[in-house]
């Protein structure tokens, strides 16, 4: 399947200040994207150039695998900052407004408001929104001419934790409809709750890409216990796995790729050990992203 985004070997330069160096990555179909990275990382870079609002210094990219185009914008819906819509009026009046410059039919807009829960304010001046609510309006605008692919940048900054929580959901939900989503954000916790996808920015080199769940279980700790450990210390050369620390009868390992635990088990039992525990301790994305990030190259 043709991805719906895909980055090579993208650079730029303000000035002398390097904001992207050499990144690339895909975005699949389907997938919720995050763009990770601290404050100055190049993510808002990293869009700006994919939606055509700044030039890149090197490097290309592809989205439904053609350069972008009047047709190509057309199947991205993107909020790069907070849209500005008209305080006095109201939720569908600027809805309205949006409508009339994508050429879109009023009919769109009772079903993206219903889709944000904004329908039964639809009435109501924007002004009186609250900023999780004006985010979800923009978010509802932005679904307006039923776009393939959602392109948003710190959708869920400055708002409470309510406000926060909502915007998350709708992420989901709007996912859950077979959009495909791409979220730059700072905020680990966000990319873990929302994201299949990641990469990771630092200083405008990209430190990881993948699913959010092999990166978090590319290490893995798994503990075992077992009352014959210089049995299970021979064995251990012969499976797929690293040995991390040795402790009076407990033993930590990593596993690579595509060996579960269930394996790991089935190996001991299959040579006659048995373990009395085994604890997998997934390690957090948190913890990864913090030495992806602070191990500079
Ligand atoms: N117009 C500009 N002129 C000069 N330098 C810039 C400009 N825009 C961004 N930069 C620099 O480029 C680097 C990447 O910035 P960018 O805004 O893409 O990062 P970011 O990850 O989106 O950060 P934030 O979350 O703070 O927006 C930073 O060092 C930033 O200071």
């Amino acid at each position: 399947m043709t991805p719906i985004l895909q980055i090579n070997n993208l650079s730029k330069k303000y000035g002398t200040v390097q904001a992207l160096n050499q990144v690339s990555f895909t975005v699949e179909a389907g997938s919720v994207y995050g763009l990770l990275g601290p404050n100055g990382s190049g993510k808002t870079t990293t869009l700006g150039i994919v939606l055509d609002v700044l030039q890149a210094t090197s490097g290309t990219f592809q989205w439904f695998g053609e350069a972008l185009s009047h047709q190509t914008k057309r199947r991205i819906g993107a909020i790069l900052e907070t849209p500005n819509f008209y305080p006095y009026m109201s939720a569908a009046q600027n809805l309205q407004v949006a409508a009339d410059v994508k050429k879109v039919s009023p009919q769109a807009i009772p079903p993206v408001l219903e889709m944000v829960g904004l329908l039964h304010r639809q009435n109501s001046a924007f002004k009186s929104f609250s900023l999780g609510m004006k985010q979800r309006l923009a978010l509802a605008a932005a679904l307006l001419n039923n776009p393939e692919v959602l392109v948003l940048d710190e959708p869920t900054n400055g708002l409470d934790p309510q406000g926060i929580a909502e915007v998350r959901e709708l992420i989901l939900k709007i996912a859950s409809q077979g959009k495909t989503i791409i979220i730059a954000s700072h905020l680990l916790d966000e990319v873990e709750k929302v994201c299949t996808h990641v990469a990771v920015l630092q200083t405008g080199k990209l430190r990881a890409a993948g699913s959010v769940t092999s990166i978090l279980a590319k290490e893995d700790q798994v503990i075992i216990s077992l009352h014959d450990q210089q049995k299970a210390l021979a064995l251990l050369p012969q499976l797929p796995v690293t040995l991390i620390k040795t402790e009076p009868h407990q033993l930590t390992l990593t596993l690579q790729s595509g060996f579960t635990s269930t394996n790991l088990n089935q190996a001991f039992f299959a040579n006659g050990l048995v373990l009395s525990q085994l604890q997998v301790k997934k390690k957090s994305l948190e913890s990864q992203f913090l030495q992806l990030t602070n191990n500079p190259t």
